[in-house]
């Protein structure tokens, strides 16, 4: 059914810009993982993944039970690697556990964006955490050896249009893959921390070669090391969505805009908000100095 959002009443815009800077600081201070990648990569991919077992047809998953918490979810092959996201955030809700794990989550994933100079992310709270028997069933996740007519129809399940599904999928300028967690081995180059257009760039401008990798499946890899899945490349072999690539390519602020919208809209699939909550939108650490 439909999850209408409780608001809490006795939280302000500062509690949440708390909870915001912790995250952020803590982003800043862990800055050697995954070779000085460091934590935002996957605190995105964490937010986006706890809002991606949403299937509008019969309105089940989505962010708001918080259900990414419980081992049947976490466990969920699509999210090998994002325990290291879970274990980040567990001190960050031991000092703050007035906040819901959707929330949590959904926060973290916008604190990220915005620390890796990304465009601003409106976010509401109120998720309210729901009970282990409602977690969705694993299997909801994109798989990523699909094309574009696949990865289309994936994204239909949200009612995402063309604009939204490209614009999304230009959040892998951020971080890599990794062969032990998806069978897939990222760039030694591009991987990166900082929020950009540089996917749509690469993906246009690279001499891209599908062979196989170490794990026996097809990527394509560039002479400068970098990497495209399937799915990735997928936005080249469609006319619109190449289309889309294009502008995104040559105007890095109409990506910025288009992914900020599309972000908001999946990290509140499923969620009914009251009409007359607005959304709250968080300084980065460098503009409270
Ligand atoms: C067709 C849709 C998609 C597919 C098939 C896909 C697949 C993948 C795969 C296989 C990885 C590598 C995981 C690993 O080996 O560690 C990955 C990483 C990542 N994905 Fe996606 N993804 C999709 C859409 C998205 C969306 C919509 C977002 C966010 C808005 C996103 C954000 C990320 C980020 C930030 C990483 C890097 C994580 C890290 O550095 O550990 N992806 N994705
Ligand atoms: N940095 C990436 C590039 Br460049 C291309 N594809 C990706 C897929 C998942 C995660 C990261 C990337």
């Amino acid at each position: 059914g439909l999850n209408v959002a409780i608001p809490n009443k006795s939280k302000s815009i500062k509690d949440y810009q708390n909870v915001y800077n912790d995250i952020a600081e803590k982003i800043r201070e862990e800055d050697e993982f995954d070779n000085y990648i460091g934590y935002g990569p996957i605190l995105v991919r964490i937010a986006w993944h706890s809002s991606g077992t949403f299937d509008k047809n019969n309105m089940t998953g989505g962010s708001f039970g918080g259900t990414m918490r419980f081992k049947k979810e976490i466990n969920d092959p699509s999210n090998a690697g994002l325990k290291q996201a879970d274990e980040f955030l567990a001190p960050i809700y031991k000092k703050h556990s007035w906040i819901s794990h959707g929330d949590l989550y959904t926060l973290a994933g916008v604190t990220a964006v915005q620390e890796a100079q990304g465009p601003k992310i409106p976010w509401r709270p109120g998720r309210v955490d729901q009970p282990e028997n409602t977690t969705p069933e694993n299997g909801r996740l994109p798989d990523a050896t699909g094309d574009s007519s696949y990865v289309r129809n994936y994204f239909g399940r949200f009612g995402f249009n063309d604009t939204e599904i490209v614009a999304l999928i230009g959040a892998h300028c951020l971080g890599k893959t990794h062969l032990e967690n998806s069978g897939f081995e990222g760039p030694w180059g591009a991987a990166s921390n900082v929020f950009s257009n540089e996917f749509f760039v690469n993906l246009l401008n690279e001499n891209w070669k599908l062979q196989k990798n170490a794990a026996g499946n097809e990527q394509y890899d560039s002479p400068k090391g970098y990497m495209m899945l399937p799915a990735d490349f997928a936005l080249r072999q469609d006319n619109k969505f190449l289309k889309l690539v294009k502008a995104y390519a040559n105007d890095q602020d109409l990506f910025f805009n288009d992914f900020a919208k599309a972000y908001v809209k999946l990290l509140e699939s499923g969620i009914h908000f009251p009409a007359d909550q607005k959304p709250f939108i968080f300084k980065t650490l460098d503009e409270q100095e």
